[in-house]
């Protein structure tokens, strides 16, 4: 059985009194999701620490949005894996398309991102996903393929079961066009493929894909339903406690 994970981006979202509010919500609904869901949320690195603390005692996790490929160091302005763990983090989200298209984050340094989580024994969830320009070409395999064996398939058999994908095509990220279910089964379809070639089939059936990119509470059920789809990866929609449950209870 694969997990089942819906996870919240907040991205660069929320205060500390604004986080604490939507926390207070979540919080209050939480025990409605099905047990077998895992409920998690992404704050900013300065409400990494008060979300832990809120959520000690509840089914939520708390996972950093990003981190430094190094331990420490003259690096003004970062976090490092040690400092996440040392405030209660274990997860990290790693390649979202934000990062590498904002902030130029390439295959090669997403891959040294990877080896320093993997070393801390952090689990991580890896974003990839073509632009709609790769689409159009009709690229979009060869694409997420690449970015999967630079970034994340370099990794020792045995470090999958720290790994979850979040397959999210950029042209589907805040632009409120969702990839259609069927889309969104056939390449994570594929990847498993993908991941079957290069490892073996039970690391590509045990892994949880989740799939990112204008999920809301009226399609989650949808795109829940295909049987590669584990999950989801959401920016907009968690940041209302309603519309997050009721994503997560789509499922
Ligand atoms: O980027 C995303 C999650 O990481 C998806 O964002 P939206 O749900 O706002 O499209």
């Amino acid at each position: 059985m694969r997990e089942k994970i819906v996870a919240g981006n907040w991205k660069m979202n929320c205060d500390l009194a604004e986080m604490e509010e939507l926390l207070g919500g979540l919080k209050n609904k939480a025990e409605s999701i099905p047990s077998d869901v895992k409920l998690m949320v992404a704050p900013s690195f300065t409400n990494l620490y008060p979300a832990f603390q809120s959520t000690k005692e509840t089914p939520i996790t708390v996972v950093a949005q990003n981190m430094h490929q190094n331990e420490n160091g003259a690096f003004t302005g970062e976090v490092s894996p040690s400092m996440l763990k040392s405030v209660g983090v274990e997860t990290v989200i790693l390649g979202h398309s934000e990062r590498r298209s904002i902030f130029h984050e390439s295959d090669e340094l997403l891959a040294e991102k990877v080896n320093t989580a993997l070393k801390h024994d952090m689990k991580v969830i890896f974003c990839f996903g073509e632009e709609l320009k790769d689409r159009k070409a009709d690229k979009h395999f060869e694409v997420v393929k690449e970015q999967l064996q630079n970034g994340l398939f370099h990794i020792e058999a045995s470090a999958w079961k720290n790994i979850v994908l979040a397959y999210e095509p950029v042209w589907a990220i805040g632009t409120g066009e969702t990839a259609s279910p069927e889309q969104a089964q056939e390449m994570h379809a594929e990847i498993r493929k993908m991941i079957a070639e290069a490892f073996n089939q039970e690391i590509a059936d045990q892994v949880a894909i989740l799939y990112g990119g204008s999920v809301k509470p009226a399609n989650a059920k949808e795109i829940f339903a295909k049987p590669d789809v584990d999950g989801g990866l959401i920016g907009g929609a968690s940041l209302k406690a309603d519309d997050f449950l009721a994503i997560a209870n789509s499922y």
